[in-house]
């Protein structure tokens, strides 16, 4: 077995380069070694960034990465921040809590308190708005932000307008953490290790699911992601760091009013994603501090300039806003990295090859057993019937190609037999199941994988990663275990059978390439390379020839004999008949979305039926069937 590394290498021409690992680890040396000598008031600055970039960072996981927008992230620092406000200074809590836990440990109850509240609130938003796409859930979480804020201001066990005082300060092992120096190391300390562990989620099978969701659903239900499900649990995510980041402020301010959190500050965070590089967990940290830094600046210089005081930096941080997403769409993090590629290169991923876990593995199907089945199958999109009773099997170990003109109803017909959609009446039967209603997850767990007509690949990751989204079901490691890297041999074997697939397919070459900068018909094959690293029983296979040159076409026929040999069952919708003649063994023909004939290749060729509806008319003879031997 190959033992080389299986990560992204540095690609960089030219001399030696440093590792953006080495870079970071330096980085955080000196910032640590001239934390002492640093002014007070660059200490409570660097706190301040600190906090905000910690927020930030669920941002950056939760837009950047998830593509889910939230306004409502202050409301949840407000959580954190006023629980343990409540729970350190009322004498309700006081007398509740005071025969079981100490008055310094009061904090870490705050703490746990304002999680759990985070957690359930983000839970439930997440579920009721997690299977909706679009705008509900940036709605609910304006909603949520507004309600909080208020919720804030107007009770009174929270201290009102004027908020709750005589917050403690945290106490780790009898060492008081009373001064902005203290309380900053801490605040950097969680949030260097936030940052370990989400780039660690980020780096896993759990981390590709993720970032599927920006695919569309579509595409990552195929691939056996529940969306709505890591959707919530991406929404939590990033509450419970906002909540974090609350319950540190708190205990640095020593009090808490309603103002930190209103629906402003909510905006100024999703500003601090954005403007840092919103899929970049470094560029939540730079954006928190340009941000920071400049409205620091701006509210001492603009009133000097106006001669007047006001809050002049609010329309100037705007306007700079403006200017800054218009120059640098893609964060101002993408434009350093790019200055600095000179200099720094991505470091390699230690994952060898050598330590892989084994994947699950699916045992094939004797040839010949049916694996799919659509009987009397009918679709109505109102009073449009795309699918009319269509009944046709798919059996190990066979090519069947199933052909019509456009607009006959193939795709629709895909999409009943994926679970992408579910026919009006009729049913579906995939591995001895009955899939009523089955979502696509159900038939990829089952074993069928797919291509799309239009493809769907993540642009931005490399192949290896887009095809390493297939085996996503073959795996079994969670969150927790990915942040803790507890994911690394079974990761190992999957980036392993990535780069099988990927070679098997003839794509060797571009294993660390952006999938976006492939011609389309090499999408396509990563497409093909994907479906395959999941091992599937079946394969469905739309439009795979279009695009490809004649040579390419050749090898992908050669590619699925082998595959059939192997006793996949392939079915292909395609429009190249040179293609389908020479690789089916069966063939069926949709014409306004009923069946019109079905039979071998040749049969179909000799159709006078297919010839009329298919060809364009009876003057066609069979010989005008154009097969590539
Ligand atoms: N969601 C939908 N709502 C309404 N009509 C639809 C929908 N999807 C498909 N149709 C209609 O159903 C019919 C079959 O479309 P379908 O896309 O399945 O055909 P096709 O054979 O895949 O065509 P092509 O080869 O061009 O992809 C078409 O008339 C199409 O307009």
């Amino acid at each position: 077995m190959n033992t080389g590394s299986l990560g992204t290498r540095a690609t960089g021409k030219g001399g030696a380069k440093l590792g953006t690992r080495t870079v970071t680890l330096a980085a955080i040396a000196v910032l640590a070694l001239s934390w002492n000598f640093l002014p007070d008031f660059t200490q409570v600055l660097m706190g301040y960034i600190g906090l905000y970039a910690l927020v930030a960072v669920g941002l950056v996981l939760l837009t950047g990465v998830g593509g889910m927008t939230s306004f409502g992230q202050a409301a949840f620092v407000g959580v954190g921040a006023y629980a343990t406000a409540f729970i350190c200074t009322s004498p309700v809590a006081a007398q509740l809590l005071s025969s079981w836990v100490a008055a310094p440990l009061l904090p870490w109850v705050g703490l746990l308190f304002g999680l759990v509240i985070a957690f359930v609130v983000a839970w439930i938003l997440g579920s009721i708005t997690g299977k909706l796409q679009g705008h509900y859930l940036p709605l609910c979480t304006i909603a949520w932000g507004l309600s909080l804020y208020y919720l804030f201001g107007n009770m009174e066990f929270l201290g009102g307008q004027t908020g709750l005082r005589g917050i403690p300060p945290l106490a780790l092992g009898g060492f008081l953490l009373d001064s902005p120096r203290r309380m900053g190391v801490v605040i950097w300390i969680v949030l260097l290790i936030a940052l370990w562990l989400m780039h660690n989620l980020l780096d896993s099978r759990e981390g590709r699911a993720i970032r599927s969701l920006k695919g569309g659903q579509i595409m990552a239900e195929s691939m056996g992601v529940n969306t709505a499900h890591y959707r919530t649990k991406l929404f939590v995510l990033a509450a419970l760091l906002a909540t974090i980041s609350g319950w540190l402020y708190a205990h640095m301010q020593r009090f808490v009013s309603p103002a930190p959190f209103n629906l402003n500050i909510g905006i100024e965070y999703l500003f601090m994603a954005v403007v840092g590089g919103a899929g970049h967990l470094w560029g939540a940290v730079l954006g928190a501090a340009v941000i920071t830094l400049l409205k620091e600046k701006l509210q001492d210089i603009l009133p000097a300039i106006f001669g007047t005081s006001g809050n002049f930096e609010v329309i100037v941080f705007g306007l700079l806003m403006v200017l800054v997403l218009q120059r640098f769409a893609g964060g101002l993090w993408p434009t350093l990295q790019r200055l600095t590629a000179r200099w720094i290169a991505p470091s390699t991923s230690r994952l060898q090859a050598g330590d892989a876990a084994q994947l699950d593995q699916r045992q094939p199907a004797p040839a010949g057993t049916v694996l799919l089945e659509a009987d009397n199958v009918t679709k109505r999109f109102g009073g449009l019937v795309a699918n009319n009773k269509v009944a046709m099997t798919l059996a190990a170990g066979e090519v069947h190609a199933l052909i019509g003109p456009n607009g006959a109803g193939k795709s629709t017909f895909f999409n009943m037999i994926s679970g992408v959609d579910s026919p009006t009446e009729g049913s579906v039967r995939f591995m001895g199941e009955t899939m009523r209603d089955a979502p696509s997850r159900r038939y990829a767990g089952l074993g069928l994988s797919r291509t799309f007509q239009h493809v769907r690949l993540l642009g931005t990751r490399t192949v290896l990663e887009n095809v390493a989204l297939g085996a996503h079901l073959r795996a079994h490691k969670g969150w927790v275990a990915s942040m803790l890297l507890r994911d690394r041999r079974e990761e190992a074997a999957v980036l392993a059978e990535a780069r099988r697939q990927i070679e098997r397919c003839g794509l060797g070459a571009f294993v660390d390439q952006p999938a976006a900068s492939l011609a389309l018909g090499q999408q396509r094959i990563v497409e093909i390379a994907r479906a395959l690293a999941s091992g599937p029983s079946a394969l469905l296979l739309d439009e795979p020839a279009a695009g490809l040159r004649h040579l390419e076409k050749q090898t992908l026929t050669e590619l699925l004999r082998q595959l059939r040999a192997e006793g996949l069952g392939i079915l292909v919708v395609e429009h190249d008949m040179g293609f389908v003649m020479n690789l089916a063994d069966r063939v069926t023909v949709l014409e306004f979305g009923t069946v019109i004939a079905s039979g071998t290749p040749e049969q179909i060729q000799n159709d006078k039926r297919v010839l009329d509806a298919y060809l364009g008319g009876g003057e066609n003879e069979p010989h005008e069937v154009e097969v590539t031997p």
